[in-house]
This record gives structure tokens, sequence and C-alpha cells, in this order.
């Protein structure tokens, strides 16, 4: 898969594509009905894949402190985008973006900068500055440069559209089923494992740590989780997410205390799948209370975990 990080990097081969835009946030199972159309469009014109993307998404663009928290960072969507086959991501820095009309935004970048042939795109789709543009004058804008649009019906699950708001929401809960249900997969979170403060390690429970840096997370408290990347099979274990109250913490940390593994994993990148939810993340009087707690935790999500392989 090839990533164009702008449109000065678009070259003459780039053009003539089966195309969709958006957000992809989650890249969950609506998202994921526009992809499969757009490989079977693909495959029988014989063209290349192109997904456009924004970075940062609107949301964060225009209202960088009241945007959710994202389900997934750009190198989370490229890794899905290649699981789903696609050839091509052009990657359009908002902030220029922002500024273009749907007539422009279709002008240069769908026609003169990608030549697409088809485009896919959900039915509530807008785009363009003040979101006038939409499923319509794309349509009038194909039949007079020859390309062809498709509106994509609302994907539903248990009667309501799946949406990034529902899965945040759903994670929110603690109701990793449901979101596992909207996504098409469970939720979870990668990174490098960092060295933390080591206090762990002393009460009988080292953890591996892997620091978010960002603000906010779509979840947070104590989970059953499975990380991948270790091995070749996932390793059990449980899971802090949060910024520690009871050690006067600041960031937000993930933290996991691995199941019968002692390896040196410092430097090593990996998923974590959040399986169940346990608990609110609390401050505790003393680490003393908070040691005992976590050994509950330990213990709830090992038969947790065994009895749903
Ligand atoms: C399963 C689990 C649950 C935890 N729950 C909490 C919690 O509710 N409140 C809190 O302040 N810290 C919680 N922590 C984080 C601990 O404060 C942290 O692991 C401890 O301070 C050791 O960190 P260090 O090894 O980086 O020094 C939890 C950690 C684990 C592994
Ligand atoms: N449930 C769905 N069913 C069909 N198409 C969808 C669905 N959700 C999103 N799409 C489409 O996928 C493309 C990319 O979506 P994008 O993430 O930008 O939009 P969105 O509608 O804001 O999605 P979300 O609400 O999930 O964040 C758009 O064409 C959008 O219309």
């Amino acid at each position: 898969m090839e990533l164009i990080r702008s449109l000065a990097q678009l070259r003459p081969q780039h053009r003539g594509c089966v195309a969709t835009i958006g957000n992809f946030d989650g890249v969950h199972r609506g998202h994921q009905v526009i992809l499969k159309q757009l490989q079977q469009h693909a495959q029988a014109l014989q063209l290349p894949t192109t997904v456009i993307i924004f970075e940062p998404q609107p949301q964060e663009f225009f209202a960088p402190d009241r945007a959710p928290p994202r389900l997934t960072r750009l190198r989370e969507k490229l890794i899905a985008f290649q699981r789903y086959g696609i050839d091509r991501v052009l990657c359009l820095r908002f902030a220029k973006t922002a500024l273009l009309t749907a007539d422009t935004f279709i002008q240069t970048i769908l026609i003169e900068g990608l030549g697409i042939q088809y485009l896919v795109v959900g039915d509530d789709f807008r785009f363009g500055k003040g979101r006038t543009g939409d499923f319509k004058l794309l349509q009038q804008a194909g039949m007079q440069a020859g390309f062809q649009v498709e509106s994509q019906h609302t994907f539903i699950v248990d009667g309501d559209r799946v949406s990034s708001t529902r899965i945040r929401q759903a994670l929110r809960q603690g109701d990793m089923q449901l979101a596992q249900q909207l996504l098409g997969h469970p939720y979870t979170l990668s990174g490098r494992v960092r060295h933390g403060f080591q206090r762990g390690r002393t009460i009988g429970f080292p953890t591996a740590n892997i620091f978010l840096h960002r603000h906010a997370s779509p979840v947070n408290g104590v989970f059953a989780v499975r990380v991948h990347g270790l091995e070749t099979y996932p390793i059990n274990g449980v899971a802090n997410l949060g910024t520690r109250p009871t050690v006067d913490g600041q960031d937000l940390l993930l933290e996991t205390h691995l199941f019968d593994f002692q390896r040196m994993i410092y430097g090593h990148y990996v998923d974590v799948e959040f399986v169940k939810k346990i608990r609110e993340e609390q401050r505790f009087a003393s680490f003393e209370a908070l040691k005992q707690q976590i050994q509950i935790d330990a213990a709830t999500a090992r038969t947790y975990l065994e009895t749903h392989s």
C-alpha cells in the first residue's frame, strides 16, 4: 500500500482510480462495507483503490478542545486499510483542505489530482467548506467530468447506524461486546513498551507500560486483556488505563500485567486487546489497599479470560 502525504506528491501514475473519502475513525463495519464496495469496483474496472483521509480529523481541527478521543490513530488506520487490500491512501492536511469549497475540492482533488473513475460514499456524506457538498453535487460533477458516483446505504446494527460516536459511547460504558460488534473486531490499543517507575514489581505486579501521548482515551479503567505481538499466541493479562491517582500520576498510561510471563519486553511493539471491563480506576487511601485490589482484579481477569477463550 502506498501512502501519499499531500496533493503535491500526486504523480501522473496516481491518476485513474476508484476512490472514497472520509475520516474512517475506527475503520468500523460501516466503513468496511464502503471499502469492500471499493474493491469490487476496482476489480471490475481494473483500477487501483484510493482512500482519501484527513489529518487532523475535521473535528480536531475546528474544535481541538471539544473533539472526542480518537478510536484509531493514523498508523492504526493505515494498518487496517492495508488489511482490507487498499492500494493507496491520500492523506491530506486538513488545514489546507478546510478552505476548499465543495466545487474546488471536486475539481482540484478528485478530477485534476486523482482523475477518479468511480467514487463510493455513504448516503449522508458531506464535504467542502461549510459541508455544502453532498452525493447530488458529486453526481452532477461526475456526469460532466465522466466519473460515476455510488452512495452506500447506511449500515445498521440493532436498529441504529454504526458510527464512531456510537462505538465511543459503548467503550465509555464498558460494553466491549457491543464495541466489538460495531467495529467488526475487538477494540485494541497499540504501542511500544516503555520503562515505568518500577513500583509495580515491588508489589508482585510488574507491568508493561505504554504511554498514550494524548489527553483522553475512549476507554478508561481496569480490563481483562489479551496482548498480541509477543508470542505467536496472545498472552492474557490485566490492565489499567488511566492516570493512577493513587500515586499522583499525570499522564495517561496503559499498564498491563501479563500472567505467567517473565521475558524482558521493553521496546517491543504490542497490541492490547480490551476483552472485558472489570472496574473504574480509583484513588486508594494507600498503596497497600491498591495492591490488594490489583490481586482481586488479576484473579477476576484470569478467570474471565480462561472461561471465555
Ligand atoms: C490491574 C491494575 C489496576 C490498577 N488500578 C489502579 C487504580 O484503580 N488506581 C490507581 O491509582 N492506580 C491503579 N493502577 C496503577 C498502579 O498505581 C501502578 O501499577 C503502580 O503505581 C506501579 O506503577 P509503576 O510500576 O510504574 O511504578 C493499577 C494497575 C494495575 C496493573
Ligand atoms: N454506518 C455507515 N454505513 C454506511 N456508510 C457509512 C457508515 N458510517 C460511515 N459511512 C461512510 O463512510 C465514509 C467515511 O466516513 P466518515 O468516517 O468520514 O464519516 P462519518 O459518517 O462521520 O462516520 P462516523 O460517524 O462513523 O464517524 C463516508 O462516506 C461515510 O458516509
